[in-house]
C-alpha cells in the first residue's frame, strides 16, 4: 500500500493510547512489582538468599522501567540475550532510522503505540530472564489463575451446554448445526471482555451465564460475517473434504481460552473441521494472554473438576491434543511489535503454516490492532484494505472492541456511534465477527 495512514500513538493527548501508556501501562507494572514482593517468602524458601537477591533485583528493573516510562525516556535496546532480542533491537533501529532527520528519539510518548507497548511487556520479560533463579517466574499467572477460578460457575455451565450438545449432535439439522455455530461463535466473542491488561489487571472473570444473553447482546455485534463462516467450513464438509483446518490464535487464558476450546470441541465433535491449531504467547504478554504453560494448566485443571461434564471435555481436550487432532503452536513472532503485513517477511515459516488453513480465527483486540496496523484508518476503509497485504488464508476477526480502531464499518455508522456513545471503541461492550477471503 502506498501510504496507510499514522500509527495510533502517545502524541494524542487524552486518546486510549495516552491514557493507557500514562495510566493503564504504569498501574500494569506496578502490580508486577507488588506481585514479585508478595512472593519473597517464596523465592527464599525455594532458593535461599539467592532468591531474595533475584526479587530484588527484578523489582529494581521494573522500576527502572516505570521510572522510563513516565518520564518519557527514550526506548532503549534489549540487553539480554534471547531468541528475539536481536528482531527487536533491528526494529528499534528502524524506528531510530525514522527519525534521523529530526532530533526525535523513540520516545513512549512519541512512537507507535503498538511498538511501546509491546515492548514494555517484553522488558518486563527481560526484567525477569536477567534475574535468575526466578527467571521462570510469570508476574501475571496469579491473576490469570484466578480469573479462571473466578468464573468457575459459567465454566461448568459451557462444560454442561456442550456435552448435551455433542451427545445429539448427530441428529440436528443443517439450520440446527448452523444455529449452534453460531451460538458458540458469539460465546467465544464475548469470552474476549475478559481481558486483564484492559483492567488494569484487575479481576475481570465471567460470573453470568454467557449462553443466556446472547440474544441480548447480538445489538452490539457491530460487523457480523458469521454467515461467512458458516458457508466456507459447511461447504467444505459438503465436499467431503478429508482436511478441514480451522486454526485460533488465541489471546487470553482463563474464561475466554475455554470458549475457545470449547467451540473447538463443538468444530471437531461436528466435523464441521478435522483439525484446529492453536497459536498461543511464548512469554508472558498483556497480563492474560494464553502461554503453554497456561493452556496445558487450564485443560488439567477442566480435566480434574469434580464437575462431572466439566471435566469430561477436560478428558476430551486432553485426548485430542494425544491424537493430534488439536496442535498447539509457539512462534515468537506472536510477542514482537510487527504489524501482521510484515509476518510473510519477519516469519515465512509461520506464514507458511497459516497458509495451510481453511480459516483462521484471530482472538481480541491486540491481533486485531497488528491486523490493522494499529493505525488510524477511516472507519468506512474496507478491511481487505487495512490488512494491507496479509492474506494467509481466509481469516476472521473476533474481537470485543477496547481500542480507537475500526474498519470495515457502513459509512456514517462509526461516527453516528461516536456521537451517542463516545466510549463505544474501547469499552469491550461492542464486538465484531470480521471476515477476509472469498465470499
Ligand atoms: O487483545 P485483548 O486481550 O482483547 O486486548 C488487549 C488490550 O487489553 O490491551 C490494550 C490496552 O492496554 C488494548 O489493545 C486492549 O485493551
Ligand atoms: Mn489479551
Amino acid at each position: 500500500m502506498a501510504n496507510p495512514p499514522a500509527s495510533l500513538s502517545g502524541q494524542d493527548v487524552g486518546s486510549f493510547a495516552y491514557l493507557t501508556i500514562k495510566d493503564r501501562i504504569p498501574q500494569i507494572l506496578t502490580k508486577a512489582i507488588d506481585t514479585l514482593h508478595r512472593h519473597k517468602s517464596e523465592f527464599f524458601e525455594k532458593h535461599g538468599k539467592e532468591g531474595t537477591e533475584a526479587e530484588k533485583k527484578a523489582i529494581s528493573l521494573l522500576s527502572k522501567l516505570r521510572n522510563e516510562l513516565q518520564t518519557d525516556k527514550p526506548i532503549i535496546p534489549l540487553v539480554e540475550k534471547f531468541v528475539d532480542t536481536d528482531i527487536w533491537n533491528r526494529y528499534l533501529e528502524y524506528h531510530q532510522s525514522l527519525l534521523n532527520e529530526s532530533d526525535e528519539k523513540p520516545r513512549w510518548f512519541y512512537s507507535p503505540w503498538l511498538f511501546v507497548e509491546c515492548y514494555m511487556y517484553r522488558r518486563i520479560h527481560e526484567a525477569i530472564i536477567q534475574s535468575p533463579p526466578i527467571d521462570d517466574f510469570d508476574v501475571f499467572k496469579e491473576s490469570k489463575d484466578q480469573s479462571f477460578f473466578e468464573s468457575q460457575e459459567s465454566i461448568i455451565a459451557l462444560c454442561t451446554y456442550l456435552q448435551q450438545l455433542v451427545r445429539t449432535i448427530e441428529d440436528l439439522d443443517e439450520s440446527q448445526l448452523k444455529n449452534e455455530f453460531f451460538k458458540l461463535l458469539q460465546i467465544s466473542l464475548w469470552g474476549n471482555k475478559c481481558d486483564l491488561s484492559l483492567s488494569g489487571g484487575e479481576s475481570h472473570s465471567q460470573k453470568t451465564n454467557v449462553i443466556n444473553s446472547l440474544e441480548d447482546l447480538k445489538p452490539f455485534i457491530l460487523v457480523n460475517d458469521m454467515e461467512h463462516l458458516w458457508s466456507l467450513l459447511s461447504n467444505c464438509k459438503k465436499r467431503e473434504k478429508t482436511s478441514i483446518r480451522v486454526d485460533i490464535v488465541l489471546d487470553n487464558s482463563g474464561f475466554e481460552l475455554v470458549t475457545d476450546l470449547i467451540l473447538a470441541d463443538f468444530l471437531v465433535s461436528s466435523e464441521l473441521a478435522t483439525e484446529i491449531h492453536f497459536y498461543g504467547k511464548t512469554i508472558p504478554w498483556f497480563v492474560s494472554d494464553t502461554t503453554i504453560h497456561d493452556f496445558n494448566w487450564l485443560i488439567e485443571q477442566v480435566k480434574h473438576s469434580n464437575h462431572e461434564w466439566t471435566s469430561k471435555c477436560g478428558a476430551d481436550w486432553e485426548n485430542y491434543i494425544k491424537m493430534g487432532r488439536w496442535v498447539y503452536h509457539d512462534h515468537i513472532f506472536w510477542t514482537l511489535p510487527h504489524e501482521y503485513c510484515a509476518m510473510s517477511q519477519v516469519a515465512p515459516d509461520l506464514y507458511a503454516e497459516l497458509q495451510k488453513a481453511h480459516l483462521i480465527l484471530f482472538k481480541g483486540d491486540l491481533n486485531y490492532r497488528k491486523l490493522t496496523g494499529d493505525r488510524k484508518w477511516e472507519f468506512s476503509v474496507p478491511f481487505h484494505e487495512a490488512l494491507n497485504g496479509f492474506h494467509p488464508a481466509p481469516l476472521c476477526s473476533v474481537r470485543t472492541l477496547k481500542a480507537e480502531i475500526q474498519v470495515g464499518l457502513q459509512p456514517g455508522q462509526g461516527e453516528q456511534l461516536t456521537a451517542s456513545e463516545p466510549s463505544w471503541l474501547t469499552t469491550g461492550k461492542y464486538g465484531i465477527f470480521q471476515y477476509d477471503g472469498p465470499l
